[in-house]
């Protein structure tokens, strides 16, 4: 089966300090593979290294050891981020520009063609329920509306890879609705989802597989239906499973 990432002993210490004397150890000796066209979480208590994973996916750091692949290449080739698609935990958009400005630039940056631009955009400020408020500055927008922007960005350049972090934070249950949607599209497509969360539900609701990181290790990766099976007979069998593995983890 081909891989839309790979991680290969892959450790990644962050420096700090003084002439960055001192470093933090963020991921240790991950090797993990994400397989293509797999909805595919990734699950792990606060600071477990599960963002830093991301950001080295996308070529945001790199390993201090180890390879990482992004659809079938290594991340230092840019390219194959025109292919991927990155739904951020707290969108930084440029606050002067309107909803549709957001979308046409972020699109723009991901290799759109430029005469592509304004039509993608209007459909997806359709699709994701802002039709009606694409040329309003982004400022007045809530909380759930800039999520909902956030998901059509990251869907502007059609992505093979679509990286959600936190994505249902903020949304309301249309929105979350929308959100299901869209992963049951991409997995009919039999292209790859990534969703880092914490939020058990969703893990139910929409992963096949998934990794747990606790303390910046790998803890566990492999079907969701067999870690739950190692919790079934608990009332919260995920939760169950989970709580396991991070006091293993962390004990080590
Ligand atoms: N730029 C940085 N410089 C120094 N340390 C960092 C940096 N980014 C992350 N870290 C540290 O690396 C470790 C892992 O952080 P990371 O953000 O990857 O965890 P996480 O699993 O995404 O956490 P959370 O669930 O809290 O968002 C933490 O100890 C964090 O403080």
């Amino acid at each position: 089966m081909t891989a839309a990432a790979t991680f290969e002993k892959v450790e990644k210490v962050y420096k700090t300090g003084p002439f960055g004397r001192a470093g933090v150890p963020a991921v240790r000796g991950v090797t993990l593979s994400v397989p293509a066209g797999s909805v595919f979480g990734l699950l792990g208590p606060n600071r477990a290294g599960k963002t830093t994973l991301v950001k080295l996916l996308l070529s945001l750091a790199w390993p201090t050891s180890g390879t990482v692949t992004r659809l079938g290449g290594p991340t230092s080739a840019r390219a194959s981020l025109g292919r991927v698609g990155y739904m951020h935990e707290n969108h930084a958009f440029p606050r002067y520009l309107s909803a549709s400005e957001v979308l046409r630039f972020y699109g723009g940056l991901t290799g759109v063609p430029s005469a592509d631009l304004g039509t993608r955009a209007n459909h997806l400020l359709e699709r994701v329920g802002l039709a009606d408020r694409g040329r309003e500055p982004i400022t007045r927008f809530s909380k759930g509306m800039v999520q909902r922007l956030g998901l059509a960005q990251a869907l502007m350049n059609d992505p093979d890879l679509l990286v959600l972090d936190e994505p249902t934070e903020g949304l309301d249950l249309a929105g979350r609705q929308l959100l299901r949607d869209v992963v049951g599209e991409f997995r009919q497509a039999g292209k790859t989802v990534l969703v880092v969360t914490h939020v058990l539900n969703e893990v139910e609701e929409i992963c096949d597989e998934l990794a747990v990181l606790v303390a910046g290790k790998l803890a566990y990766r492999g079907r969701l239906a067999d870690l739950l099976a190692t919790g079934s007979g608990e009332k919260k069998p995920l939760e169950h499973a989970l709580r396991g593995l991070y006091q293993k983890g962390a004990a080590e």
